[in-house]
C-alpha cells in the first residue's frame, strides 16, 4: 500500500554529518562538559573524591531501571524493525552501561559531578531510543518520566532540565542518523513489556529515596547532639548552655515556676594539669562531669562553661531542694579523696542562685552565680555559697547542707516508696 506521508528530500551524507557535528559541538558537549562556576558552588577542590556514595546507590537504581527499560524498548524495536547494530547498542545500554559508568564515576577526580554526567548521558540514550522507536507512544512517555523522575531526584530542576536538553540531543541525532517516521501506536506485546517498567521502578526509587532521607534525618539528628555538646566532657556545652538559660529565665519571669543556677568550679585544677599532665586533667573533666551527671537529676541542664568550670540549670528547684543537690555533689567530690584518685584530691567550689524577679536578664543570673562562687573561693574553697535576692552572699555549713541533703534523700525515698506502694496495690 502506498505510503500517504508527504515525501521529503533526503538529506546527502555529507549534510548529515555537518548537521551532526554542529549538533555535538552546540548542543551535546556542553552539557557533559563541567559547567561554569558560579557563586554559591563550592570550589572544585573542596569536591575532591566527593559522591561516592551517590555513584553507589545510583548505579543499584541504574542497573535495575535499565535492566528493565531494556525490555520496554526491545519491544519498540521489535514493532519498528530496527537494524542490527542498533540491537547492540541497546544491550550494552541495557547490561554494560550501568558498570561502565559506576567504573567511571567512581575513578574520577570528582565522582559526584561524574555521576551527574553519567544521568545526562542516560538522558541522552533516552531520548535516541525514541528516535529509533519512531516515537513509539507508550515506551516513548516511559522512558521520558523514568528519566525525568530520576534526575529530579538526584539532582533537582538543574538536571532534569539538562536531561532534557540531553533527550532531545538525543532524539535529533537518532533522527539524523536513522530518519525519522512517527508512528505513534503502540501493540499489545510493547504495552506489556512497559508495565515492569511502569510498576515497578517507581517502588525502587521511591524506595531508595526513602532510605537516603532516612539516613540524611539520622545523621541531622546526630549532628545537632553533637553540636550541643562539650568535645572532652559530653555535657552541654557553653553556647547551647546559654540557650537553655535563656529559656528557663524566660520561664522563671512568666512565673512558670522557680528555679536555680549553680556554678561549680573545680579548685586549685591548674595543679594536677602541673603535676600529672594535660591527659591526666582531662580525665578529672571527665570524671567530675560523669559525677554530676550521676548526681544531678535527668531534667537538670548540666553544662560546661569552660575549663574547669560547669554550670547547672536546676529546673522547677525550690532553693532548699537545689542547696540539697548542690551540697550532695560537694560530700561526693570529697568522697572521691577516700575512694581513690578519680579526681585526683580535688576539691570543688560552688555558687548557688535562686531566680529572683529583680535578675534583669538571664546574665545577670549567671554574673550572681559566678560572684557566690568567687566568693566560696576566698572562703578558702570546697564550700557551698549562696546569693540570696538581696545580693546576701552566706555560706552553707556543712552540718545545714548535709541536713538538707539527708531531707531530699528522705523524701526521694519516701516518694519512691509511695510510688512502689502505690504499684502493688490494685486501683479500686
Ligand atoms: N587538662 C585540661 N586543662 C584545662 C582545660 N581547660 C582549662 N584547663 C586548665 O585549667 C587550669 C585553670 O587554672 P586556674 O584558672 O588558675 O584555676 P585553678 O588552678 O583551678 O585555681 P582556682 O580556680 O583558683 O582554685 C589552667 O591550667 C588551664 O590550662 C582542659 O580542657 N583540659
Amino acid at each position: 500500500m502506498p505510503s500517504s506521508r508527504p515525501h521529503r528530500p533526503a538529506l546527502s551524507l555529507s549534510q548529515k554529518l555537518a548537521a551532526l557535528a554542529t549538533l555535538v559541538s552546540n548542543k551535546l558537549l556542553p552539557l557533559f562538559a563541567f559547567r561554569k562556576h558560579r557563586a554559591e558552588d563550592m570550589p572544585p577542590e573542596a569536591l575532591i573524591g566527593k559522591g561516592v556514595r551517590f555513584v553507589k546507590r545510583i548505579y543499584r537504581l541504574r542497573v535495575i531501571g535499565l535492566g528493565i527499560g531494556f525490555f520496554c524498548v526491545a519491544a519498540g524495536f521489535l514493532q519498528a524493525l530496527v537494524a542490527p547494530p542498533l540491537w547492540v547498542l541497546l544491550v550494552f545500554h541495557g547490561f554494560i552501561w550501568p558498570h561502565l559508568a559506576r567504573y567511571w564515576a567512581l575513578n574520577s577526580a570528582i565522582p559526584y559531578r561524574a555521576e551527574r554526567r553519567n544521568l545526562v548521558i542516560d538522558a541522552g540514550f533516552g531520548g535516541f531510543w525514541i528516535a529509533a522507536m519512531q516515537g513509539n507512544l507508550i515506551p516513548a512517555t516511559v522512558i521520558i518520566a523514568m528519566l525525568s523522575m530520576d534526575n529530579i531526584a538526584a539532582g533537582g530542576m538543574r538536571l532534569f532540565v539538562r536531561g532534557l536538553y540531553a533527550s532531545l540531543t538525543g532524539f535529533a541525532l537518532g533522527w539524523l542518523l536513522l530518519g525519522f517516521e512517527f508512528t505513534p501506536q503502540s501493540d499489545l506485546t510493547t504495552i506489556v513489556a512497559c508495565l515492569p517498567m511502569l510498576v515497578l521502578y517507581p517502588l525502587v526509587l521511591g524506595k531508595s529515596t526513602y532510605d537516603m532521607s532516612k539516613k540524611l534525618a539520622e545523621r541531622s539528628r546526630a549532628f545537632e547532639i553533637v553540636s550541643q555538646q562539650d568535645g572532652l566532657t559530653g555535657l552541654l556545652n557553653r553556647r547551647y548552655w546559654e540557650t537553655q538559660l535563656i529559656e528557663e529565665f524566660d520561664n522563671c519571669h512568666r512565673g512558670t515556676h522557680d528555679s536555680c543556677l549553680l556554678l561549680l568550679d573545680l579548685d586549685h585544677f591548674k595543679n594536677i594539669n602541673d603535676t600529672h599532665g594535660h591527659l591526666v586533667g582531662d580525665e578529672v573533666l571527665r570524671n567530675f562531669s560523669a559525677l554530676l551527671r550521676e548526681n544531678l537529676r535527668a531534667d537538670d541542664a548540666i553544662g560546661r562553661y569552660g575549663g574547669e568550670e560547669f554550670v547547672v540549670i536546676l529546673r522547677k528547684t525550690a532553693l532548699a531542694e537545689a542547696l540539697a543537690l548542690s551540697q550532695r555533689v560537694i560530700d561526693k567530690v570529697r568522697e572521691q579523696r577516700e575512694l581513690g584518685n578519680r579526681l585526683q584530691g580535688c576539691t570543688v567550689s560552688a555558687g548557688l542562685v535562686p531566680f529572683s524577679h529583680t535578675l534583669e536578664a538571664h546574665f545577670s543570673w549567671l554574673q550572681r552565680a559566678d560572684h557566690a562562687m568567687y566568693c566560696a573561693k576566698e572562703q578558702g574553697r570546697d564550700c557551698l555559697m549562696v546569693e540570696g535576692e538581696d545580693g546576701q552572699v552566706s555560706a552553707i555549713s556543712d552540718a545545714e547542707g548535709g541536713v538538707m541533703a539527708a531531707t531530699l534523700l528522705a523524701s526521694v525515698v519516701a516518694q519512691t516508696h509511695a510510688a512502689v506502694f502505690s504499684k502493688q496495690r490494685p486501683q479500686a
